[in-house]
């Protein structure tokens, strides 16, 4: 379990953390989700020690990262993949760590299969790809069989296969019973996977709750309709308590009424329509409903970052 309670940090004139509080529970994947700059990685860092808080606190298992001993033990984490010694391979990477931690031997080797790094476990970490480096970084963050991991934009630099790997070794963690915080600016990423999110946005916690009951929020708001008749249409469901707004092709967008609202409201004015379908949210459209009013996430590109 990690809790994460009132966190504030100032880095001179930049507010990167402003009260940032949610839970991350056992056998769950927690998606920490927002746009760059959002503080993500400055949460993790907290929570991992490396950085300290002007307020508030951070407890991974009910400690303070400071408090643990052989921390590997209770908390992996992947932070920056690229912080492995070049010369060195990616076996004697993992041996070193171990070694710090009162690790065996064998867990390295566990580790290696886990994540598909047998073939190239011999070789310098230097040459190694941006996905084989993050491989790297996972097998070192589940060296010590940790309850707790903690991945910071694991999906970086991964190739679609490595995705669907990485998507599929979230889920197995997850169903081991670890809590898991797994962070993203990539909506999709975390769609089927994450069980909860966590979206934050200038240092705030915008939404925090389970993925289906945020999608659950987001859709049903909207009923797209498509009728040969969209003026009437629109008049109709005016009348009937809804705002209607005519797209491009005749379809209209409706929210304030419900599909079956929206029939109703149609038969009663005789208008005739060939779909009446309720949009379903996905966790993208979801995300930029809670982040796209934020100017400076406009300004600094937030939307760009969607794939
Ligand atoms: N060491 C630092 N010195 C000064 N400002 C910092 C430092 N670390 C983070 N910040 C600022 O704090 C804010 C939050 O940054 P943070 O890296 O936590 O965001 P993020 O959500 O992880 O973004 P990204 O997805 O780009 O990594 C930003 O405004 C950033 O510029």
């Amino acid at each position: 379990m990690i809790e994460v309670t009132g966190l504030r940090k100032r880095f001179r004139s930049a507010l990167a953390l402003d009260g940032v509080t949610f839970t991350a529970p056992p056998g769950k994947v927690t998606g920490f989700i927002g746009p760059n700059g959002a503080g993500k990685s400055t949460t993790i860092r907290v929570i991992l020690g490396l950085d300290a808080p002007d307020e508030g606190r951070a407890r991974v298992g009910g400690h303070r990262y400071q408090d643990l001993r052989n921390p590997l033990r209770h908390v992996g984490a992947l932070v920056d993949a690229a912080a492995v010694q070049p010369g060195r391979t990616a076996r004697d990477h993992l041996l070193w760590l171990a070694r710090s931690q009162s690790l065996t031997t064998g867990r390295v080797d566990a580790v290696i299969e886990q994540v598909g790094l047998a073939p190239a476990a011999r070789r310098k970490a230097g040459g190694f790809s941006l996905g084989m480096r993050q491989r790297l970084g996972i097998a070192a963050a589940l060296l010590g069989d940790p309850p707790v991991v903690i991945l910071d934009e694991p999906f970086n630099g991964m190739d679609p296969e490595g995705i669907a790997w990485m998507r599929g070794l979230l889920r197995t963690l997850a169903a081991e019973g670890r809590a898991l915080l797994v962070s993203s600016h990539l909506m999709g990423e975390l769609q089927g996977i994450a069980d909860r999110a966590v979206v934050i946005g200038r240092g705030k916690v915008l939404a925090d709750g389970g993925i289906d009951e945020l999608l659950a929020r987001a859709a049903g708001e909207q009923v797209l309709l498509r009728t040969p008749a969209p003026a009437e249409a629109a008049g109709a469901l005016r009348r009937a308590g809804g705002a209607a707004t005519i797209l491009d092709g005749g379809a209209l967008s409706v929210s304030g009424l419900t599909a079956r609202q929206v029939v109703e409201a149609l038969g009663r004015s005789s208008v005739v329509f060939s779909e009446v379908t309720t949009q379903r949210a996905t966790l993208e459209d979801v995300y930029f409903r809670l982040t796209g009013g934020e100017a400076e996430f406009r300004a600094d590109g937030g939307r760009g970052a969607r794939r």
